[in-house]
């Protein structure tokens, strides 16, 4: 039989613990705020705690470094009302062994009851600093994101962020590095994407002076700026093949080797990875090394798209007005119709949209109080890959492009790699366009918005002259 204290002011919750425990066999004492509980501590010391942050007189948070003083064997589950990403890392931080988020079930305490009885609590070891409410989130989700937030702070181990565009991958990140133990040192960033495919190994790993035409002096790369701090690598599925080869290797041996340089340089850094793409279907794909994603993915954390967690709007709403009154030094407002509107809407831009949103509307609605004619139409589905949507052709030709680019740097096939692919589109564009403007170079340059001597230079370069050119 063990011993289980709860301090709570909520009748219903004190109950539903005594009964649960007392079934259990275990017995529970119960004290509606934290001075008597701490009163009650000193005459014995529980196996378990049940601590509510919101208390009347001193909060469960301040509460919480006195009990750990007098019974610091003691786990202790904090209860919260509404858990903020603060309550998570402040948890994880003063060593509690969990909490819950208010409403909670049976099961959910029994679950805990029995986690916390069968294994000793951990202290954390993470000194505490100040935190301040940057990630916004009611959902059940979001609480399992905080949590895993919290826990990752903690460890220097690889993280790997799943989620669509604009869920807040970065902001996920930044606080993973935030409350961690080398929060102030760097934390760097590289979108991936935003890279020239050619100049991903360079801008990693740094080169040497020499190394190709215009490296006229050393440079070091992203992974030597993030030594003693943390590597965010953002839609890390973007690397070629080769260059994921080279990674893999540096976080092997904690080295760098940058581009044309034959020695290497000793770095340690945390390394954290966003992308929107799976990447186990990457690895199937075989566009993403599955010895790459083995190292990376130590723990994962997915961040699922607002349309899933349509609770967490409003609250971020709230915060993007709350941003804005800042901003603009002036109280905002919005209409109960408009908020019903945001929470219908899909939002396959994620949050981003919504923050958008917000801006637009507040601009439209010049002071006055945000209506449902202030916000902009929603983005639809095609804008973004991996919502579902249907794919463009435009999206088709991006995804050839980068994929042919991929196939051609992975085949170490890079001689005159633009020119090539120059002379890929422009020979098919004029291809088409000679049949559909009947071999009329004048037509031609019209639509393509260049001279008709360029046209005409370009067809007999690549061999596309017809013998009946009518303008010839
Ligand atoms: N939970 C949240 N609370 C408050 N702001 C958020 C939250 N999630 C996202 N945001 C905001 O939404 C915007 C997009 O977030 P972020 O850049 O982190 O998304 P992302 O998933 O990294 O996007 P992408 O994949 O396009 O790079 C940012 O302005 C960020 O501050």
């Amino acid at each position: 039989m063990a011993f289980i204290q709860v301090i709570d002011d909520e009748s219903s919750v004190c109950w539903a613990i005594e009964k649960l425990g007392t079934k259990l066999g275990h017995e529970v004492r119960v004290a509606s705020t934290a001075e008597k509980g701490l009163d009650l501590l000193q005459e014995k010391h529980p196996d378990l705690m049940f601590l509510d942050v919101r208390l009347p007189g001193m909060s469960g948070l301040e509460a919480l470094p006195k009990v750990k003083s007098i019974a610091p064997e003691t786990p202790v589950v904090l209860i919260t009302a509404f858990g903020d990403l603060e309550v998570a890392v402040e948890a994880v931080r003063q060593g509690t062994f969990d909490y819950l988020v208010k409403p909670f079930s049976i099961e959910d305490i029994q679950t805990v009851i029995d986690r916390a009885l069968a294994k000793p609590s951990e202290v954390a070891d993470v000194r505490p600093e100040t935190v301040s409410a940057e990630m916004v989130g009611t959902s059940a989700a979001m609480q399992q994101v905080f949590k895993r937030i919290a826990l990752a702070a903690r460890s220097m181990a690889p993280i790997v962020i799943q989620g669509e565009s604009g869920t807040g991958k970065e902001l996920v990140a930044q606080a993973i590095h935030r409350y961690g133990p080398r929060h102030d040192r760097p934390f760097v960033t590289v979108n991936i994407a935003a890279l020239a495919p050619s100049l991903i190994e360079s801008e990693l790993f740094g080169h040497v002076r020499g190394a190709f035409t215009h490296a006229i002096q050393d440079k070091p790369g992203f992974l030597q700026q993030a030594d003693g701090g943390t590597l965010f690598l953002d839609e890390v599925a973007e690397i070629p093949l080769p260059t994921q080869a080279k990674l893999l290797r540096a976080l092997e041996q904690q080295e760098v080797v940058p581009v044309g340089g034959s020695s290497g340089k000793k770095v340690d850094f945390r390394i954290v990875c966003a992308s929107h793409q799976d990447l186990s279907a990457c690895v199937k794909q075989g566009a993403f090394r599955h010895d790459l994603l083995f190292r990376l993915n130590t723990f994962h954390i997915e961040l699922p798209p607002l349309r899933q967690r349509r609770e967490d709007i409003a609250p971020l709403v709230y915060h993007f007005l709350q941003q804005l009154e800042e901003k603009y030094e002036k109280p905002l407002r919005i209409s109960p119709s408009a908020m019903e509107d945001l929470e219908q809407r899909p939002w396959y831009g994620n949050v981003r949209e919504l923050r958008n949103a917000i801006e637009h509307a507040q601009i439209l609605a010049r002071g006055g109080v945000i209506e449902k004619e202030h916000l902009p139409p929603p983005v639809t589905k095609d804008w973004f890959d991996g919502a579902g949507g249907e794919e463009s052709q435009e999206d088709r030709l991006t995804a050839d492009i980068r994929a042919w680019t991929r196939q051609e740097t992975g085949r170490g096939s890079t001689e005159n790699l633009w020119g090539r692919f120059q002379t890929l589109a422009e020979k098919e564009i004029l291809r088409e366009l000679l049949e559909e403007c009947d071999g009329q170079y004048l037509a031609i340059a019209r639509i393509l918005g260049i001279h008709r001597t360029t046209v005409k230079k370009k067809c007999e370069q690549y061999g596309l002259l017809s013998p009946e050119q009518p303008d010839e």
